[in-house]
């Protein structure tokens, strides 16, 4: 990733991405600034996943200029996690191994981070047996105990039931209200995907509607939701919202 130095986390100018000759991004221009709460909503097939992998650096651009602060360190969550046939705790302290803690110390880390999100008392169960809910909990964990400055996460509650959403959610917030490896003057930075606008309205700052890959409204959340929209972006909301 390269550009122009910048004071925001990413920057992205007329960013364009195509599956052959499926256009997924077309022309997307914004900055994220560290702190923001940023959800990304639109139809199925907008481009928020495509958006996310772009920021993560998982998928090339085709046109454009990218710029993303490399000192901050990213994590990804995904709708569903990818767990390895081994403990909760493995799983966890894997991801930090992988960055050099020695794995004593990344198991003893690993058990911190699962107790911060209520799973201490399962650490040594296989993951791959856990609930959805209690997977994406470890995920979250896995996440948190790398200590990330940016969290990324795509539709992480969507295939939940009501009560592990509302725990997810709540683990999401307060990864949100802490600050990563960067220090106390760096709130976590948290782009999401979700469908479920309630969601949206508890935990995001900022809102961006995508349409065919378009940026068609970049709104703070409540002028999303109280404001004028774009046409589209109105009757999303409407549908949405039943
Ligand atoms: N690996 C791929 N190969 C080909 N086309 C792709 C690929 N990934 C995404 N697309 C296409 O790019 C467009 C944007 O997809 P993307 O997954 O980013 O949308 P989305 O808003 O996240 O959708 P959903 O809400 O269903 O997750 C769609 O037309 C999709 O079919």
């Amino acid at each position: 990733m390269s550009g122009a130095p910048s004071t925001a986390w990413a920057d992205l100018r007329q960013v364009t991405v195509r599956y052959g000759r499926v256009p997924a991004l077309e022309q997307v221009t914004l900055r994220i600034t560290p702190g923001e709460r940023v959800a990304l909503v639109g139809a199925n097939g907008s481009g928020k996943s495509t958006l996310l992998r772009v920021l993560n650096g998982l998928a090339g651009t085709q046109a454009g200029g990218l710029h993303c602060d490399a000192t901050l360190r990213q994590a990804m969550l995904f709708q569903r996690p990818h767990m390895l046939r081994t403990s909760a705790q493995n799983n966890v302290a894997l991801g930090l191994w992988l960055r050099g803690t020695r794995w004593r110390d990344a198991r003893l880390q690993a058990l911190t981070a699962l107790q911060r999100v209520g799973l201490r008392d399962i650490a040594a169960q296989n993951a791959r047996t856990l609930s959805g809910g209690q997977q994406q909990r470890v995920a979250l964990a896995r996440a948190w105990a790398l200590r990330p400055d940016v969290l990324l996460l795509d539709e992480p509650t969507a295939s939940l039931d009501p009560h592990a959403k509302r725990e997810v959610e709540a683990l999401m917030a307060d990864f949100a209200a802490s600050h990563g490896a960067a220090g106390p003057a760096h709130p976590v930075t948290m782009v999401f995907s979700s469908h479920n606008l309630g969601q949206v309205k508890r935990l995001a700052s900022r809102v961006i509607y995508l349409e065919h890959g378009r940026l068609v409204a970049d709104l703070p959340v409540h002028d999303f939701f109280n404001g004028p929209l774009p046409e589209a972006a109105r009757l999303f909301v409407k549908g949405e919202l039943g």
